[in-house]
């Protein structure tokens, strides 16, 4: 735990909302018209473990009060980046900055305790012989007894746990003992905190309160949060902006909508959310795939290109509908497997090539296994297009 008194400005709601909405800028200007550095920044930071790379020539900015959420396979280097920010591993090569301070790199070295880094991890690891209130207040050590109460009661209030002040950490729920982590964390007021799956032992319903109470907490004193998550739905609600990595770099860094809608790879694409790949034959116009037209730019050498088909992007119908003569492709398919998921019906169902798609379907559509229907790009919605490995930059 690297939590230590650390005093500045008493930020309000208000400064959050200010912050939240321009945290999505990349590089703002203060009143001075002075650029201003981002909350945290990695630059060029490089870690191996003898012969291992786990984090390799990584450059990430993260603006101040923006939540940014790290989501990638195991081993991918998610923890090595949160102790390089932490202080508890020194890079090899590159630079971190806290704010406008070099911590690491350039031959500055700032202990874990000085650097205005709080961290929550997956186990609460309270103290288990410590009130709630003399857990927040171990972080506090310097500041004033009258501030420390008013701290203890203020992240408690921000986390709706109040009246368990005189608690003891085994007297809590899993859940009420992770807001309590967080409320420790946010004590010291730092500039950045880092949430190492946080949420991860909680069960289902738990944690969607759990993350619920936490990001409202962050926005509320306008923290600037890293979160480490395995959950892609968790990554598309809480982050501001996602950090897909692989292989100790981040791949793509974008909004939710970004990452999701317009994937820079065949990686991000299948990583964050689910995605099938077809196959694209050209014509005069451009680019037809089996569900349809994908694309009528002619550049592109369709021996090397895919769709990449979201389940969200296939339409099924029983009948072709009466203007069928619009030029719209569609493909004559045989439903092959139907998951009910409550609000949606995923439907899996086989193309006449052999290949198979998905399909999000409302809870009320339940086709049979072995229906015929036809399938079809959604009207309106444009799949990105992978060459190679990459896709091409879609048209906005
Ligand atoms: N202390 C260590 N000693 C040796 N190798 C390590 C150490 N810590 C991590 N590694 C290796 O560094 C790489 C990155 O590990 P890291 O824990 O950062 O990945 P991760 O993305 O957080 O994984 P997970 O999602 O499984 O927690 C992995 O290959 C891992 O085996």
């Amino acid at each position: 735990m690297t939590s230590e008194a650390t005093v500045g400005r008493d930020a309000t709601p208000d400064d959050a909302r200010e912050t939240h909405v321009g945290a999505r800028t990349a590089y703002e200007t203060n009143d001075t018209g002075a650029q201003r550095d981002p909350a945290l920044a990695l630059r060029t930071v490089s870690k191996s473990y003898g012969d291992t790379p786990a984090v390799c020539e990584l450059d990430l900015a993260v603006e101040a009060g923006e939540i940014v959420a790290l989501i990638g396979p195991s081993g991918c280097g998610k923890s090595t980046l949160l102790r390089l920010v932490a202080g508890l591993e020194r890079p090899d090569a590159g630079e971190v900055r806290v704010g406008d301070a070099t911590v690491a790199g350039r031959g500055a070295w700032v202990p874990p305790e000085k650097r205005r880094v709080g961290l929550v991890f997956q186990e609460h690891a309270l103290f288990p012989h410590l009130t709630v209130g003399d857990n927040i207040r171990f972080g506090l050590a310097g500041v004033a007894r009258a501030e420390q109460d008013a701290r203890v009661r203020k992240v408690l209030e921000l986390v709706h746990l109040p009246h368990t002040v005189d608690r003891y950490p085994h007297e809590l729920s899993g859940g009420e003992q992770q807001r309590i982590a967080l409320a420790r964390s946010l004590a010291p007021r730092p500039e950045v905190v880092l949430l190492d799956e946080p949420f991860s032992s909680l069960d289902e319903s738990l944690r969607a309160r759990v993350r619920t109470d936490t990001v409202d907490a962050l926005r509320a004193t306008g923290t600037t949060a890293i979160l480490v998550t395995h959950d892609q739905t968790e990554a598309l609600t809480v982050g501001d902006r996602i950090g897909v990595m692989r292989a100790g770099v981040v791949e793509q860094l974008g909004t939710p909508a970004e990452v999701f809608e317009r994937p820079v790879s065949r990686f991000v694409a299948s990583f964050m959310g689910d995605a099938d790949f077809l196959p694209v034959v050209a014509d005069e116009h451009g680019l037809m795939s089996e569900l349809g037209r994908v694309m009528v730019r002619t550049d592109v050498d369709a021996r090397e290109a895919e769709v990449v088909v979201r389940p969200h992007e296939v339409a099924l119908t029983l009948t072709l509908p009466a203007d069928g003569g619009d030029g719209v492709a569609r493909a004559r398919a045989v439903v092959e497997r139907v998951e009910y998921h409550g609000a949606f019906v995923l439907h899996t169902v086989r193309l006449p090539s052999g290949r198979t798609v998905r399909s999000w379907q409302p809870h009320s559509v339940r086709y049979p296994v072995g229906t015929e229907v036809v399938a079809s790009i959604q009207p309106g919605l444009v799949p990105s297009l992978l060459v190679g490995d990459h896709t091409l930059p879609t048209p906005d």
